[in-house]
């Protein structure tokens, strides 16, 4: 299994916003040393291009040579554009890392040398604090070792899942791409909840925080299954059976309302392929 210090050159990040940012904070806490990073972006974030600044890597550098990996976060709305400019920066062996959404290997091939080893991939953003999770697919063209250097940079920031067909990764984009923000609505609407039922509103928004927080963490660390743990809430006749009898509906419940989140959010990533 290969190590950051494995990789033969230099890592080269197009795009360094949220979740580029959050990959480039991962690897140099892994130790990617700051003088085999680069970034191409003619506007990170403020708190992007301090970090940069703070840590030494070069931002927008001018010559280099081709790297031995390019990571593509940009915008996919954005990607013909970009990917136009910065595939000259790419030598045939330079292995793409992609992790914008909707954006296929056929496309990402097209845009580089016939033969360029490409992974496509769709981290969270929980990525941020090393706890994100990354589902990814290489082309025929990347090799072993390329696959291992792929794997240790998105493992930088949490768990990696690799699978063979494609068309997943469409489907885990609406799961754990998408995902973060499906519970971090469910905070905002269980907050408002309590305040519409006559919690003070700074109460309600601790409570709901606390709520979902604690029990994600109880989730990770007890490695029980979610459905024991609901049970584990559960008394019979009780409050928590009321509440779940209006969202376990099989009609109107989260089932089914997460069920048609999830197809429209992966429809839209076969949309995102271009
Ligand atoms: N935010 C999320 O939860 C997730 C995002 N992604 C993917 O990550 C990619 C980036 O998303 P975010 O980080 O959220 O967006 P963002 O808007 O925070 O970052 C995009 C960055 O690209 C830069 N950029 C724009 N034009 C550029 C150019 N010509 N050359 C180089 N850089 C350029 C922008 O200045 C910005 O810093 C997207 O493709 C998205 O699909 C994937 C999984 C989760
Ligand atoms: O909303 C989006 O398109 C990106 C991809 C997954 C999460 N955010």
């Amino acid at each position: 299994m290969a190590t950051l210090s494995d990789i033969p050159g230099r890592v080269m990040l197009v795009g360094a916003g949220k979740m580029g940012g959050a990959m480039l904070e991962g690897w140099l806490d892994l130790g990617l040393e700051p003088a085999k990073a680069a970034v191409i972006d003619p506007g990170p974030p403020p708190e992007v291009a301090s970090m940069l600044a703070a840590r030494g890597v070069a931002l927008n550098p001018l010559n280099g040579g081709p790297p031995a990996v390019m990571v593509l976060a940009v915008k996919p709305q954005v990607a013909p554009d970009v990917l136009a400019r910065v595939a000259p920066l790419a030598s045939p062996d330079t292995l793409i890392v992609s992790v914008m959404a909707g954006r296929t290997l056929g496309f990402l091939e097209a845009a580089f040398a016939p033969g360029q080893p490409v992974v496509r991939s769709i981290p969270n953003t929980p990525a941020a604090i090393g706890r994100g999770v990354t589902v990814a697919v290489a082309n025929a063209a990347v090799s072993e070792g390329q696959a291992s250097i792929a794997d240790a940079l998105l493992r930088a920031t949490g768990g990696v899942e690799w699978v063979e067909d494609e068309a997943l990764i469409d489907v885990a984009t609406a799961v754990s791409g998408s995902g973060p923000a499906y519970v971090f609505l469910l905070a905002e609407a269980l907050a408002a909840a309590g305040a519409q039922a006559g919690l003070p509103p700074d109460m309600a928004d601790r409570l709901a925080r606390a709520t979902v927080s604690g029990a994600g963490e109880l989730m990770r660390r007890s490695g029980i299954d979610p459905a024991q743990l609901r049970r584990n809430v559960t008394s019979p006749n009780g409050t928590t059976a009321a509440a779940l009898a209006v969202l376990m509906d099989e009609e109107r419940g989260f089932g089914p309302l997460l069920a048609d989140a999830v197809v429209a959010a992966a429809r839209r990533s076969r949309e995102l392929a271009g």
